[in-house]
């Protein structure tokens, strides 16, 4: 099973990278991009080819959407992908999903895609395109979140980090299944969506959603925590059936 991650940084890709140490990551390069390929240490089926894609949803997208065209086109040794992952760290709604959790997505959505009209935010979808969600499939959703202890619920993707406890209580006002923002998820699932491949976002929450208290950060913990999942995922990978899209 072939499985594209997409973080944020590199500090994010290298945490992800760390859960299958000694096992050394060897370098692609994709146009636009650099792939890191790693396999868990006691072997199997999974292969992870890691990307550290930028900070935002439109960076997430393009180099999301490098690598699986790469792919498809069989310029890089790995074939198509069965599977990307959106992975990092993220903003946790309180309680539900306090710092140094961890936070599978059973719905991916763009908080902030829309207009603002004088009875509040509309999303596309309401003027009449595009798309605003992407859900991953139910069933591996259900082994990944077994197999890392990781609470599901919405990931929302946001263009600003939210800063206030009003923009905090708007959000989950507007999505009540909210447990964690972050700002690449929909980007990654909209280039997954182009490309008829499913898509996971799996956060560790480094920061509580609210007033901007940049002290609070514990990014850190929230890599180590990223670490501890991905070291937990393979035999959730390996036991689900890519042709199971259930939703
Ligand atoms: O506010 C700051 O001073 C500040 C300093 C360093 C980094 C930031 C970021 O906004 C990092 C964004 C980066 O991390 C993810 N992330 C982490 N927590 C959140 C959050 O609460 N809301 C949205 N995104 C978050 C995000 O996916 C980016 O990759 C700010």
């Amino acid at each position: 099973m072939r499985v594209l991650v997409a973080t944020a940084v590199l500090v994010e890709r290298d945490a992800v990278a760390a859960a299958f140490a000694p096992s050394p990551a060897r370098e692609y390069a994709i146009p636009g991009a650099t792939l890191s390929r790693v396999t868990p240490a006691e072997g199997g089926p999974v292969v992870l080819d890691l990307l550290a894609a930028g900070v935002g949803p439109a960076a997430a997208a393009a180099a999301t959407a490098a690598a699986l065209t790469a792919a498809a086109l069989d310029e890089q040794p790995s074939g198509p992908y069965d599977l990307v992952v959106s992975a990092g760290i993220g903003g946790g709604f309180q309680p539900e999903a306090p710092v140094g959790s961890l936070v599978l997505a059973d719905e991916i959505t763009a908080a902030d895609l829309g207009a603002e009209t004088a009875d509040g935010f509309v999303p596309v979808t309401e003027l009449g395109f595009g798309a605003v969600t992407h859900r991953p499939p139910e069933s591996l959703v259900r082994a990944v979140a077994a197999v890392t202890g990781a609470r599901t619920g919405a990931v929302l993707t946001v263009n600003t980090v939210t800063g206030s406890a009003d923009r905090a209580a708007e959000l989950r006002r507007r999505h009540p299944g909210a447990l964690a923002e972050a700002m690449e998820g929909f980007g990654v699932a909209e280039a997954a969506a182009a490309h008829g491949v499913p898509v996971l976002e799996l956060r560790a929450v480094s920061n509580p959603v609210g007033p901007r208290d940049r002290a609070a950060w514990r990014i850190g913990d929230a890599l180590a925590a990223l670490t501890g999942a991905f070291g937990k995922l393979a035999p959730a990978l390996e036991s689900w059936n890519p042709h199971d899209r259930t939703q």
